[in-house]
């Protein structure tokens, strides 16, 4: 494979933090599958595959993958300050660590926005396709062994990770996810596929969100930021989601949440594929969480034969790996470098 690689220029930066250079902070582009192309799990060939990733620290043959979350992003230095930084589990100092936008999405990478242009009209992805993407793009930046960390999708993907390249990984933590899709995340995924597909153009797309960050936050949480109103009339939650969805539809791609939700939802691994799982594993349950429940996470744990339980307690729910992580950071830093 041969594999065209350009640095775009710099977009609009944070200011410095001290977490990372400038250089890490810029995106980055490569077009991969230029001489061979991509054989998709639906069958379809695709070349010269553009993807957009954001490294930090010096190159190295061992590094971190870091896997997004559904709406997420590679720039990891905007969204996780808990766990990017001097000191923190991922330390640009020490190691080499890349997070690259997924296939299918809206955020660099070639999905169904680019697709449409080319005339190839909607492809259905895998989560495996987009480990199979990920794994070139480690072979253009010359890492041969990978410790995996995702969350939320990321943390499915790194399970297909697992599966799909078990020779590169080293160890992973899968925070916020189940080892495969279940009814319930399945149905909610199915209705805000159902809303966007009956308001295509931007409310779909709204209410897709409103439904899903129902599932991301808690009973208890909404509780506790969003009772009464905000204004006479409306209820602080009403508003609250419908903010929610306006920002969604300001930044995301309502064919990338078709594509992305149906490549969680397809993603079924059954059980003898899971116990042939063998490198260590880091399962994280978030006490709180609807979406993907702590007990849920913690049987899937159990399928695997070199896997610890940990689960986060916290109040806000699936997000909580996001805005409190509390002791997270801490334990996936002793597992991704203790041994
Ligand atoms: C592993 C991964 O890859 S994860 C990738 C990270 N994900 C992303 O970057 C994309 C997805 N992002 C998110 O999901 C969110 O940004 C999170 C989870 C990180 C945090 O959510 P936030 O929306 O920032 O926080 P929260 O849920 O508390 O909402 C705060 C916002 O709602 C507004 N708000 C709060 N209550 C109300 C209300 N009752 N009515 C209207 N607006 C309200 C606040 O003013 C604030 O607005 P702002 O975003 O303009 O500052
Ligand atoms: N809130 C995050 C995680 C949801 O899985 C997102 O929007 O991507």
């Amino acid at each position: 494979m041969t594999a065209l690689s350009r640095t775009l220029a710099p977009l609009p930066l944070p200011p410095e933090d001290g977490r990372c250079s400038a250089d890490d902070r810029t995106v980055k582009t490569v077009t991969l599958f230029r001489t061979s192309p991509l054989l998709l799990d639906c069958g379809r060939p695709l070349s010269d595959v553009r993807v957009a990733y954001h490294t930090y620290g010096e190159a190295q043959e061992e590094a971190t993958l870091v896997l997004h979350a559904l709406t997420g992003h590679s720039a990891v230095h905007e969204w996780w300050p808990d766990f990017l930084g001097a000191g923190r589990p991922l330390d640009p100092a020490r190691e080499f660590i890349v997070c690259a936008n997924v296939l299918g999405g809206c955020a660099g990478t070639d999905g169904p926005a680019q697709w449409q242009a080319d005339g190839l009209g909607d492809l259905p992805v895998s989560l495996r396709d987009m480990a199979r993407v990920g794994r070139a793009l480690l072979e253009h930046l010359g890492v041969r062994r990978v410790r995996v960390i995702g969350a939320s999708m990321g943390g499915l993907l790194a399970y297909a990770w697992l599966l799909e390249c078990p020779d590169l990984v080293s160890r992973a933590v899968v925070i916020g996810a189940p080892v495969r899709h279940s009814p319930w995340a399945v149905g909610l995924n199915s209705a805000a596929r159902a809303a966007i597909r009956a308001a295509p153009g931007g409310e779909g797309l709204k209410v897709a969100r409103m439904v899903a960050m129902l599932s991301y936050r808690s009973p208890e949480s909404l509780a506790q930021t969003q009772a009464g109103q905000r204004r006479p009339g409306v209820h602080a939650v009403t508003s609250y989601l419908e903010y929610q969805g306006e920002k969604l539809l300001a930044r995301f791609c309502e064919r990338s949440y078709l594509t992305l939700t149906a490549a969680m939802d397809a993603f079924q691994p059954g059980d003898a594929e899971l116990a042939a799982i063998r490198v260590p594993v880091l399962a994280v349950g978030i006490s709180s969480d609807v979406l993907y429940p702590a007990a849920e996470v913690r049987a899937g744990a159990a399928a695997l034969p070199n896997a610890t339980y940990w689960e986060l307690d916290s109040v806000h729910g699936h997000d909580a790996f996001l805005m409190d992580a509390g002791e997270l950071p801490g334990r996936v830093g002793a597992f991704l470098h203790g041994g």
